[in-house]
């Protein structure tokens, strides 16, 4: 995608754009770098309308914090292009980014405890980005914590509390207040409710949901969870092993999936009303050190075959607009879950079935910068 292709089919600049971005990590081993480089993200395209609510799905070690760290700004990409309302964040000078990346957008953390600064009372901690980016008089200020606490529900006697006198999901509302301190255009919250009781999820999911709607905010929602993301969501991308691999209205993420991996992680998760076995996925887990050559999924995935191992297929586009999917051998339209799990039974795992010796068409060159 070009920066010119930051300009949505509706002919309007989408509020966020990636390009082909790379984000490369010096590996690390017992805290110290080694030579191995992480390939955390890898060509990464999407964007990201104003309003609307992304889910980022995927398991542990696939990306995801990443990619929210690049679309708020905080991770410089490797390669590859962000623009912010059609403009390169990376080429703006250090303060315009600053400027607008930091009031323009927001970010909710997994875990309260360490997100917040033990030492400020609720008060300190929500002045705090009004303070630095100089909103208002004093008084306004003021003004402005009362309002956010009443925001996200919190009562006002709680202002002059510390973060380890009030209750995770208290915490949880602290930090959502923060995020939304500046007005930002754009929240991720990455994994806001794992850290958090099973009985105040649901309370934390629908304060994101109803603040999404009074605020007209997108939200970028990060979870392994994928019944929760499709919930929340009005759009959904699939990642493993630092790739987008599927994307698809939410509607279309569990049994309509066309990537063998979405179907698996659907598969995998629990509570479904109508259970079933997870697809059993018995090939080597790759590292993102060192990817397999052509599709990331291939060791695990029942239908690989040797073109899975040559070459990462491009997206191609499913029946329902907005749904495409990266795969040489997609599910069928219409297959059952079921089906899949008993087709990836009788065939196992695709690893015996594919040549190892195919040189690997990753790792991309990193050329354009250094991590
Ligand atoms: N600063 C870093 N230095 C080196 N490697 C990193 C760094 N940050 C992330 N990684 C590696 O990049 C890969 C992607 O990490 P990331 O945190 O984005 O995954 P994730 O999908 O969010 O995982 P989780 O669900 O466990 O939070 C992982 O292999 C991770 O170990």
């Amino acid at each position: 995608m070009s920066a010119k292709e930051a300009v949505n089919p509706g002919g309007r600049v989408s509020l966020i754009s990636l390009s082909d971005v790379h984000v490369v990590h010096k590996a690390r081993t017992g805290g110290l770098f080694s030579r191995d480089r992480v390939y955390a993200l890898t060509g990464a395209d999407l964007s990201l309308e104003p309003g609307e609510t992304l889910g980022v799905v995927g398991e542990s070690g696939c990306g995801k914090s990443t990619l929210a760290k690049v679309l708020v700004g905080v991770q410089r990409p490797t390669a590859g292009t962000v623009s912010f309302r059609g403009r390169d964040l990376w080429a703006m000078k250090p303060a315009e980014r600053r400027a607008t990346i930091g009031s323009r957008t927001g970010m909710i953390f997994q875990d309260p405890s360490t997100a917040l600064n033990r030492r400020l009372t609720v008060r300190q901690i929500l002045r705090d980005p009004l303070d630095v980016h100089r909103r208002g008089t004093p008084a306004q200020r003021e003004e402005r914590v009362r309002e956010l606490m009443a925001l996200v529900g919190l009562p006002r006697v709680l202002a002059d509390g510390l973060p380890g006198q009030l209750s995770g999901g208290q915490r949880q509302r602290v930090a959502i207040a923060r995020a939304l301190a500046l007005e930002p255009d754009l929240v991720v919250a990455d994994e806001p409710t794992s850290a958090l009781d099973v009985s105040v999820r649901a309370q934390i999911l629908n304060l994101l949901l109803d603040l999404k709607e009074r605020l007209g905010l997108a939200l970028v929602f990060v979870s392994h969870d994928i019944q929760t993301v499709r919930r929340m969501s009005d759009r959904v991308i699939t990642m493993y092993l630092g790739r987008i691999v599927e994307e698809s209205p939410a509607g279309e993420v569990t049994d309509r999936a066309r990537h063998p991996y979405t179907r698996a992680l659907f598969s995998a998760t629990p509570g479904l009303l109508d259970p079933i076995d997870p697809i059993p996925l018995a090939g080597p887990v790759p590292s993102a050190t060192r990817p397999p050559s052509g599709c990331p999924f291939r060791t695990r995935c029942w239908k690989a075959d040797h073109a899975c191992a040559a070459v990462m297929p491009d997206f191609a586009d499913a029946a329902t607009p907005g749904h495409r999917f990266r795969c040489h051998h997609p599910v069928a339209d219409g297959q059952s879950t079921r089906e899949l799990v008993a087709q990836a039974a009788t065939l196992g795992t695709a690893d015996v079935r594919i040549a190892t010796d195919v040189p690997p068409d990753i790792p991309p060159q990193m050329n354009a910068r250094e991590p």
